[in-house]
Order: structure tokens, then sequence, then C-alpha cells
């Protein structure tokens, strides 16, 4: 499964704990970032990020054109609900799109807990079936 990796900046340090916590999980994966949180995540795990830009700088908006082609299958998004981003009209277009292609997203880690662990379970098998009839 292709999972994308993203987190505002105080919640950095979560999403690093986090792919600590879950690196045998993720290994199985092949995983994308924006920019700083990929940069973070390779630095502190043995896991292998493709990174985008940064969120700031199109990042969010790479990830969303993967969306878009129906080339992700999960977003952990760690935001920070207490702080105004410049970016936000990308965030919520990277949002939007998981909700009109049936993107499971996390928008804080107790949702990407449940994900993970039924990711590990198989659940997300049926994004293989939504992509062979797309393809
Ligand atoms: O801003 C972000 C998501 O909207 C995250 O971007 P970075 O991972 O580059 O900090």
């Amino acid at each position: 499964m292709k999972i994308a990796l993203i987190a505002h900046d105080k919640k950095k340090q979560d999403i690093i704990h986090f792919a600590q916590a879950y690196e045998h999980i993720l290994r199985k994966h092949e995983l994308f970032a924006t920019g700083t949180t990929g940069l973070r995540i390779s630095q502190n795990t043995g896991l292998s990020v493709h990174r985008f830009q940064s969120g700031p700088l199109g990042g969010d908006q790479q990830i969303g054109a993967l969306i878009a082609d129906n080339n992700m299958d999960m977003v952990l998004f760690f935001r920070d609900p207490l702080t105004a981003q410049p970016h936000e009209p990308d965030v919520s277009a990277l949002m939007r799109l998981s909700d009109v292609y049936n993107v499971p997203l996390a928008t804080n880690m107790g949702t990407a807990e449940l994900l993970v662990h039924s990711l590990e379970r198989g659940d997300l098998q049926w994004r293989e079936v939504v992509k062979d009839s797309n393809e």
C-alpha cells in the first residue's frame, strides 16, 4: 500500500514517535511524505520515505495529485488545529480529494493508530479492487 505521512510543525515529534512505534508495520509499505516530515522520519527511523516538497511549497498538492490518480491508499496527517497555516487552502484541498476518492485519511494520531492496525490486519485490501476497477 502507498501511505502518505504528513505533520504540521508542532506535530512533527508526534509523527516521529508514531513512525518509530509502527516501523515494523510501515516498513512493509511504500511511504511518501511532505519534505520536512519525510526528512525527520528518515533521520529518526530506518524507514525509506519518498519526499515531496515541503507542505507550504506545494507538498500537500503533490500528494493530492497522487490521490487524484488513485495512486495513494492512505493519508496519515497529523494536523495542528491550533496554529494558522499559510497554505491552509492546500491542506483543505488534500482532505477534500481524500473524500472524493474514498482514501482513508487520519487527521490525528488517535485515528492514525486505528488505520495502521487495520492496515496490518489487511482491512485495506479493498483499495486494490478499487484500483483494478479504475485501470
Ligand atoms: O505543512 C505541512 C502539511 O500541510 C507539512 O509540510 P512539511 O512536512 O514540509 O513540514
